[in-house]
């Protein structure tokens, strides 16, 4: 590493952020816009970015053109309704709530002991190394949640904090050391990168090997190629199959709607649930009626960064509901001003739908949960305690 990635702080990085507190509330609105789905810039970054990107780009006529997903916001009247009165009490609704929190936790406590006897069979623990590039404070604050997950099942974290004005080069640099460090097997770099930064020549710096994400090319391709196996699968794409799976919902033959595709969430999850053989949907911000394919859908996972983009009309009744969004909204009555929301009208779907996921507490929780998880399949790998990758 050169002299000029001096600033790179690589630390027991559990030491430098022994609380964690939820920043992202702190953070100016256009700058939390859709945090989950949009691990993806602000969309009018995105537009300026994609400017660029697509005069580089001769031809688009087989691959499509190259623009991005920008939903409008819901109209005004669209907004979440107040909660009924007797909030907090049961509103004539059945559906099971599913408890990321709980199911994370379990996820934790296994992979806990596995670590333990990893230790005891080979000396070491897997690692993780995180790098973060920037001040955004939502990247910040899941960056800990991360590092704090690490340390509740013995994982050991890294964590490479860079400069938001640093060059490319360094943050390939940083990557590359992790990537020859035989303590490291699992390489995150969170995201979105700064602006000036090309992602997927950083992306594709990460070694296969340690592409806990699942973002690599190759693991991607092989996850859309039902004769092959990725060796990782993108953590929150993982988190819906197991909240799906381990509520006891049936895929097979069953009508999934996946809104947005982004490679963080929505399109692993629509790859993954094809190979789980589900008739998949895949809608997003240029389809024209939306809720017309949800309200045939048997399961509706959302994933598009709107809040309250998916009405209680939007469900078939007795339709199961996975919730990615994590959008802030304002709320004069919470310690910061605001809450975390979801993509779903809660209030709405929970009268409609036969299972939800909440937010918080739903797929945010277990998706942390499934980079562990990911990080310790790695290490296995790496120590010849497993010679294939899990199951899918
Ligand atoms: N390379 C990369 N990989 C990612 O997986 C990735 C990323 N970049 N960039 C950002 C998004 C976002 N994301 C979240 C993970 C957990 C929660 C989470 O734990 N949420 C909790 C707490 C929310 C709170 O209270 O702040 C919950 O929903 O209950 C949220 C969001 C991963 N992402």
């Amino acid at each position: 590493m050169g002299g000029a990635a001096a600033a790179v702080a690589l630390l027991a990085a559990t030491r430098r952020h022994p609380t964690a507190a939820p920043l992202v509330f702190l953070l100016p609105r256009g700058a939390r816009a859709g945090l989950h789905e949009a691990a993806a810039p602000a969309a009018e970054e995105e537009k300026g970015r994609t400017r660029s990107r697509r005069k580089r780009s001769s031809s688009c006529r087989l691959l499509g053109p190259d623009i991005p997903d920008a939903w409008d916001p819901p109209p005004r009247s669209a907004a979440r309704p107040p909660p009924p009165s007797g909030a907090g009490v049961d509103y004539e609704s059945t559906a099971t709530i599913i408890d990321g929190k709980s199911v994370a936790e379990d996820i934790r406590f296994q992979i806990a002991e596995e670590v333990r006897q990893m230790k005891n069979a080979v000396g070491h623990v897997p690692g993780l190394a995180v790098v973060l590039v920037g001040d955004r404070r939502d990247s910040e604050s899941y960056v800990r949640y991360k590092i704090k997950g690490c340390e509740e099942v013995g994982i050991k974290s890294l964590l490479a904090e860079l400069p938001g004005n640093c060059t490319e080069d360094v943050v390939v640099d940083s990557v590359s050391r992790f990537n020859e460090d035989p303590s490291v097997h699992g390489i995150l770099v969170q995201l979105p990168l700064p602006q000036h930064m090309d992602e997927e020549r950083i992306l594709s710096a990460i070694s296969l090997e340690k592409d806990v994400d699942g973002f690599h090319p190759l693991n991607v391709g092989n996850l859309a190629l039902r004769s092959r196996k990725p060796l990782f699968v993108p953590c929150a794409a993982k988190a819906c199959l197991e909240l799906l799976l381990q509520s006891g919902i049936e895929l097979m033959g069953k009508h999934v709607t996946v809104i947005g595709r982004s490679k963080v969430v929505g399109l692993p999850t629509s790859l993954l649930l094809q190979r789980h053989h589900a008739t998949v949907s895949i809608i997003h911000a240029f389809t024209t009626n939306p809720e017309e394919i949800t309200r045939q859908s048997d399961i509706v996972i959302s994933a598009a960064g709107v809040a309250n983009l998916v009405r209680g009309s939007w469900l078939k009744k007795g339709a199961v509901v996975i919730d990615v969004g994590t959008n802030p909204i304002e709320d004069p009555t919470s310690d910061y001003g605001y809450r975390l929301t979801g993509d779903v009208c809660f209030e709405e779907a929970v009268k409609v739908a036969s299972a939800i996921t909440p937010v918080p507490g739903g797929v945010g929780p277990v998706t942390i949960a499934m980079l562990l998880a990911s990080t310790l399949d790695s290490a296995k790998l790496a120590y010849g305690l497993a010679t294939e990758p899990h199951e899918l």
